[in-house]
């Protein structure tokens, strides 16, 4: 079974276009069996406005306080989740939405409770809460909201819980969907790089903000075993005609998008 692991950012959900679709629609009939994850950072921040909850964020991830970690759960699984299972409905595909503390899907632990409250890295991922609807033929939605081992539920950046997520399912890809083409240098969209030009590039400032925890994750994935790991768009098709479109990044030179 040949999975894909599909992070859908907050920045670009209410903007996936009809290709977006018409893409995964492409894999799904060559045999390629979609599992995604979802972010929402954009949405959380706008119903903490509603609130007069300012957000506040420590090396790119949420300060997540009791109170905001509802308002987390409430947008991300009530909100953000219905509108991507809903989308992929109308289009015709199968989806069927999990929050990733439903059986237990996604364990985490406090990253540091005291600094950044209710935040969590992922340290399993149950496989067959998602392989059982996959062999249903459904693509599973999954929102990034872990349990701990304390009960509470815990924040994951969307970003790093796809990676988790990919890695225990021996993803044959890991596709990061955002709202620019791929990785820009100088302009341009950079068609495949690896590791050691990451580094370069987050050094001189090239590389930086929302970019970092994918091209970190990407980098921790490569070093696993996942051989490829894509930045693209959802604003255009990311696969077409058997052909990919984005930033490819791969372990070395030369490896075929
Ligand atoms: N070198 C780069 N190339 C492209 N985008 C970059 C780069 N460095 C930083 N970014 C920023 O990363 C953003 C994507 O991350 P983010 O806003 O967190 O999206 P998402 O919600 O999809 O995770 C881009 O919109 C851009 O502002
Ligand atoms: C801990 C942490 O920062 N969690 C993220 C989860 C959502 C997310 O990652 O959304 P994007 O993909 O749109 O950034 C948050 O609260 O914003």
């Amino acid at each position: 079974m040949d999975i894909l692991v599909l992070k859908c950012g907050g920045s670009i959900m209410d903007r996936l276009s009809g290709d977006f679709f018409q893409s995964l629609k492409e894999l799904i009939r060559n045999g390629i069996q979609p599992v995604i994850v979802h972010g929402g950072g954009p949405a959380i921040n706008s119903m903490l406005a509603l609130y007069n909850m300012p957000p506040k964020f420590k090396d790119g991830l949420r300060v997540t306080c009791e109170r905001t970690m509802q308002i987390v759960e409430t947008v991300l699984s009530g909100q953000t989740n219905r509108k991507l299972v809903g989308m992929l409905d109308k289009t015709g595909l199968k989806a069927i939405g999990l929050n990733g503390s439903d059986g237990k899907c996604l364990q985490a632990e406090y990253i540091n409770r005291q600094e950044l409250g209710y935040v969590g890295k992922v340290t399993s991922v149950r496989k067959e809460t998602i392989l059982v609807w996959l062999k249903e033929g459904f693509i599973p939605v999954i929102t990034p909201v872990a349990s701990g081992a304390d009960g509470a539920r815990l924040n994951v950046n969307a970003d790093y819980a796809a990676a988790a997520i990919a890695r225990e399912l021996g993803a044959d890809r890991c596709v990061f969907v955002t709202d620019v083409e791929g990785i820009i240098i100088e302009g341009s969209v950079v068609q495949e790089t690896t590791p050691g030009e990451i580094e370069t590039h987050i050094s001189s400032g090239n590389i930086y903000g929302g970019m970092i925890p994918k091209v970190q994750s990407a980098m921790d994935l490569l070093s696993e075993g996942i051989g490829k790991v894509m930045i693209v768009s959802g604003k255009k098709a990311f696969y077409s005609k058997g052909k990919w479109n984005g930033t490819i990044i791969a372990a070395k030179e030369g490896i075929k998008k």
